[in-house]
Parts: C-alpha cells; sequence; structure tokens
C-alpha cells in the first residue's frame, strides 16, 4: 500500500538545514512520501541569510494544483511565507487541497537571525492562515508576536520565574485566533517544554535538552514530523509528541561539523550512522553514509 503522501509549503534553504530541505527528511523519517510547493528561494548557509528570491504567487498555487491533480495530498504543512502576496496565494491553493490536516509553523526569523516574514505578512497569517490550521507551532518568540504582545528578551525572561503558566496562557490566547491546536514549542526556554492546547486542556511535552546540539531547522523538522503523523492517522496530541521526539533527536545528533554557524539538524541520525560504519571499520569515505568527517569538533 501506498505511504500517505504529505506537501511541505516552505522556503529552499541552499544550505540544506531547514525549509524544505528539513522537511523532505523529516517526511523520509516518519515514513510518508514528502511533496514540496516552494514559496521563496533563499541564498542560506549556517551563518546569515544573503538574499530571498520570492516565488510568483501563481506559480506557487501551480505547484499546490500539479501534486494535487495526480498524487493527492493527505496533510500540509507551511513554513516560510516571507510576503502577504505569498500568504494569500497559500490561503488560494489550500482551497485545492480539500479537508486535510493542516500544520502551520510561522516562521519568522532563521536561527542565524534574519527576518523570514515581514509585518504585512504576519497579520495575513493570522486573518488568512491561523482559522484554518489544524495545528499551529510557533516557537516561543513567535507565539507572543503573533498574540500580538511583540517580541520579549526571551532569555532574561526565561531566567525568571516559572513560565508554565505564562506560556499556557499565550497558547489560550493563540487558539482563540482560530487554529484547532496549538503547540508553543520549546527550543528557546530553559527548560525542554512543549505546550500543548486543544481549546480544553494544557498537555505538556517534556524531554530532555541538548544544549549541545546543532537546532538549525529544528522546528521545520518538528512541524514536518507533526503534519507526517496526522496523515498516518495520529491523534494531534499523539503527533505533536512524536514530533517533539523527533526534533530533539535531530537536535541531539545535530551536525555541528557543518559550517560555522548553527549546525542543521540530523533528523536521519546520518552521524550516527556514519560512526557506525566507521566503527566497522570502513576506510574509503565512499563507504560512509556521512559524507563529511562528523567527528571533527
Ligand atoms: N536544544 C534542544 N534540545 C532538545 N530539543 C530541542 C532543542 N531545541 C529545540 N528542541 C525541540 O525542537 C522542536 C522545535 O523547537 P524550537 O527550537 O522551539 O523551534 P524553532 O526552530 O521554530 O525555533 C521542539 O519540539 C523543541 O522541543
Ligand atoms: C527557508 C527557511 N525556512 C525556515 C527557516 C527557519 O529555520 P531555523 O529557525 O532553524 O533557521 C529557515 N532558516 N529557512
Amino acid at each position: 500500500m501506498a505511504p500517505p503522501a504529505v506537501l511541505s509549503i516552505a522556503g529552499s534553504d541552499s544550505g540544506g538545514g531547514a525549509g524544505i530541505q528539513a522537511d523532505l527528511k523529516a517526511f523520509a523519517h516518519a515514513g510518508v512520501h514528502g511533496m514540496t510547493a516552494i514559496t521563496a528561494l533563499t541564498a542560506q548557509n549556517t551563518v546569515g541569510v544573503t538574499g530571498i528570491h520570492p516565488v510568483p504567487p501563481e506559480f506557487i498555487v501551480e505547484q499546490v494544483r500539479a501534486v494535487q491533480a495526480d498524487i493527492g495530498v493527505d496533510a500540509v504543512k507551511i513554513g516560510m511565507l516571507g510576503t502577504a502576496i505569498t500568504v494569500r496565494a497559500v490561503a488560494e491553493a489550500l482551497e485545492l487541497v480539500g479537508d486535510v490536516p493542516i500544520v502551520i509553523d510561522p516562521v519568522m526569523v532563521s536561527e542565524s537571525g534574519a527576518v523570514l516574514l515581514d509585518d504585512e505578512a504576519r497579520q495575513a497569517i493570522v486573518e488568512h492562515l491561523l482559522p484554518r490550521a489544524t495545528v499551529i507551532t510557533p516557537n516561543l518568540p513567535e507565539a507572543r508576536v503573533l498574540a500580538g504582545e511583540g517580541p520579549r528578551d526571551t532569555a532574561a525572561w526565561a531566567r525568571g520565574g516559572d513560565p508554565s503558566d505564562d506560556v499556557a496562557d499565550l497558547a489560550r490566547g493563540l487558539h482563540a485566533l482560530g487554529p484547532a491546536h496549538v503547540v508553543i514549542t520549546g527550543g528557546h526556554r530553559d527548560e525542554l517544554v512543549d505546550v500543548f492546547y486543544d481549546g480544553t486542556e494544557i498537555h505538556t511535552l517534556t524531554g530532555e535538552k541538548h544544549p549541545d546540539g546543532a537546532a538549525h531547522g529544528s522546528g521545520c523538522t518538528h512541524s514536518s514530523t507533526l503534519a507526517a503523523h496526522l496523515a498516518l492517522g495520529a491523534t494531534p496530541l499523539d503527533a505533536a509528541r512524536r514530533a517533539r521526539e523527533a526534533a530533539s533527536d535531530a537536535v541531539k545528533h545535530g551536525l555541528r561539523g557543518i559550517g560555522a554557524g548553527a549546525g542543521p539538524v540530523d533528523v536521519l541520525n546520518i552521524s550516527v550512522r556514519g560512526l557506525t560504519a566507521r566503527q566497522l571499520g570502513a576506510t574509503d569515505p565512499k563507504e560512509h553514509l556521512s559524507a563529511r568527517d562528523i567527528m571533527r569538533p
């Protein structure tokens, strides 16, 4: 039997760490067929974004139409959008896919600090996309911006007091904007806690924090894994648990030797398999599953 087919509507990261490149790896890891409708090309590496080239809106719709017409779409993940024009094109494209789960990761700023969403686009997401979402997956700063609170000094905030009530209130506030479920991811907090809200109950999804891991692409990996598990039939809460586990594991095994900045996550555990190949005595680099010497400090 064919696996479910899941569509990522997101930006391309030329460095291979985040965006659709991370999404396709996460889909493969979860056991679904991944498809893409690219919203923007970014010229990007681990230290920065040097250019953004938006895809014309009608071509975003065209990509969705093509995959829907032949393959069909069992779930959608939405990532980097960039501009309000793109947001409106994506809202139009969603009309084509019918009533399938939609996961929205409201990407705003890259791990390297580049702004990936303008103010008008943020408003358009709230207006056109949040009400249609099955699950939204903002990180904490993104959640604050969507809720209209404005970004805070999250580092200072994380140091002070018990944040859990605060984040739970934030999740309730975002739920009022229309999504069926809210997950506020916890990568930016001292404690690793993703907060899940279904409109009735708050669930805290805890795990071990890997401060020495590599986290470029963690949010993309999380939201794609979540969409994949919804397509596989999991409940939103179970899908959020699986997503947290996969993203955390991908951070833990993140490729710190790739690039000078925040290294890409490794959801496929290429580094571990490369290490195993080395331990088994492979000497020819081509025998390694890792393309680079992953043991490089
Ligand atoms: N250092 C870390 N250790 C373990 N898990 C992490 C770490 N950083 C992020 N995660 C997990 O990765 C997922 C994405 O989180 P986050 O980093 O908040 O998103 P984003 O990449 O959008 O900022 C979440 O499930 C989060 O718990
Ligand atoms: C195309 C694209 N999409 C999303 C992100 C966010 O990912 P991260 O916050 O890990 O840099 C990114 N940097 N680039």
